[in-house]
């Protein structure tokens, strides 16, 4: 590798040098991340860690089975592993690139996921800060890519953490690495097709800044219950609340703007009071109680999950369930207290009033309804099945509890 201009310390800082998970890398044949694949076979090659390339073809360009099909050999060339992946997804009229970006990103961290890696390496430079300011000045809202985050995506993105190594690389300091090295690489006609924002501001020469240092804002103290319910103290910082709201409601957007604004004033006024945003419900007292709304059944949250026996799929966006030898469905409590045994509902009582009704009953042929809120989150003694609940995990990742691959 010609060029080194930080992504080395960048790995070193995050990367668990002790691991022998493979390295997931977002390959899509472009430029960036060839670079990027290189720069993480080289920091890889020492330990005998493997790379993964992950390439997606959206199916949007009638030569996209071709050009992944190349990526997928360049990177096998390269010594990475490599696999396709493909959105067979329905593709939308109305907002085109940010259906194939969710897709993308659901894929990645899927497979990511799947070969076991926590970490997945993608390829944003800071021409793409550059071009994401100049959006923003146009009116859009994407947020600056940052170096190390939480995947986007939920539920399919849950332990899996971007990093970003080349956010200190211009696209053109990358190409002319590259070049100088007789490398050749793919380009993608939608970064010049100037019917979309971020085409257009790359041909507008967005002019680049340094990246801001990742703001290291202190955590909040906060503690979870069994239910997946957050206790923070009432002034908490907005990105913290906001972060709260969505992992305990288990929903994929964060609440922002007005409406997050008046509650954040509420809960500093020290009044008493209890109010629902984004599918979650605060009741304030003197801590702030946060938990799932179980009103939100009306707009379709809370639904119903069914696994066939050995499947694991994710209920209400706040419980991984894997079903044991025996089918299983996963509703909400609200409505079925009635169901429970009395030893169930004498526990059933101990929790707080507003988080019973949105809480997990596992309902299988034959056998009594069960809670890993109440009967624990194992419960395959009885050939049931597991539980884990997602609220703790993805809420430390949220706010910035784990920086690392080693901590996470
Ligand atoms: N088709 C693809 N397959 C695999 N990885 C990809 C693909 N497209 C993009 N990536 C990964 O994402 C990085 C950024 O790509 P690009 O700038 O096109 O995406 P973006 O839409 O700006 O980013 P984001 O999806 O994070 O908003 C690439 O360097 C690469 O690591």
């Amino acid at each position: 590798m010609l060029l080194d201009t930080g992504h080395r310390a960048v790995l070193d800082r995050r990367l668990d040098a002790a691991s022998s998970a493979p390295l997931a890398v977002g390959f899509s044949g472009g430029g960036d991340s060839l670079f990027l694949l290189k720069a993480a076979l080289d920091w890889a090659r020492p330990s005998g860690r493997p790379v993964l390339a992950l390439v997606v073809d959206h199916r949007l360009q009638a030569d996209s089975a071709r050009w992944t099909a190349q990526a997928v050999e360049k990177a096998r060339a390269l010594g990475a592993e490599a696999r396709a992946l493909a959105w067979t997804g329905p593709k939308p009229a109305a907002g085109l690139p940010a259906a194939a970006r969710r897709a993308r990103h659901a894929l990645l961290a899927e497979a990511a996921r799947e070969a076991g890696a926590k970490v997945l390496l993608l390829g944003h430079t800071a021409s793409d800060l550059a071009e994401s300011a100049a959006m923003r000045a146009e009116g859009s809202t994407v947020p600056d890519p940052r170096a190390w985050s939480p995947s986007p995506v939920w539920p399919e993105g849950r332990d899996v953490f971007l990093l970003r190594p080349l956010l200190f690389l211009t696209r053109g300091e990358i190409r002319a690495a590259l070049a100088a090295e007789g490398q050749t690489w793919l380009e993608d006609p939608a970064n010049v097709d100037l019917r979309y924002a971020r085409a257009r501001a790359r041909a507008s020469g967005a002019e680049i800044v340094a990246p801001e240092p990742d703001v290291e804002r202190r955590p909040p103290l906060f503690s979870i219950d069994e239910a997946g319910a957050v206790r923070l103290p009432r002034d908490i910082a907005a990105a913290h609340l906001a972060a709260a709201l969505l992992c305990a409601a288990g929903t994929e957007r964060p609440p922002r703007g007005e409406r997050l604004e008046r509650l954040l004033q509420r809960l500093r006024s020290g009044e008493g009071f209890t109010a629902t945003l984004s599918g979650a419900r605060i009741e304030a007292g003197e801590m702030a109680l946060i938990c799932r709304d179980a009103g939100e059944t009306a707009r379709g949250g809370l639904a119903p999950l069914s696994l066939a026996p050995g499947e694991t799929g994710v209920w209400d966006g706040r419980w991984e369930i894997t079903a044991g030898v025996e089918p299983l469905t996963v509703v909400a409590l609200k409505g079925r207290a009635s169901s429970l045994s009395p030893d169930q509902r004498a526990r059933l009582v101990t929790l707080p009033a507003a988080v019973r009704p949105s809480s997990p009953l596992i309902l299988r042929q034959g056998a009594a309804p069960c809670s890993p809120v109440l009967d624990g989150r194992d419960f395959a003694a009885e050939g049931g099945g597991r539980a884990r609940l997602l609220v703790l995990d993805r809420l430390k990742a949220a706010v910035g509890l784990y920086d690392q691959e080693c901590v996470t």
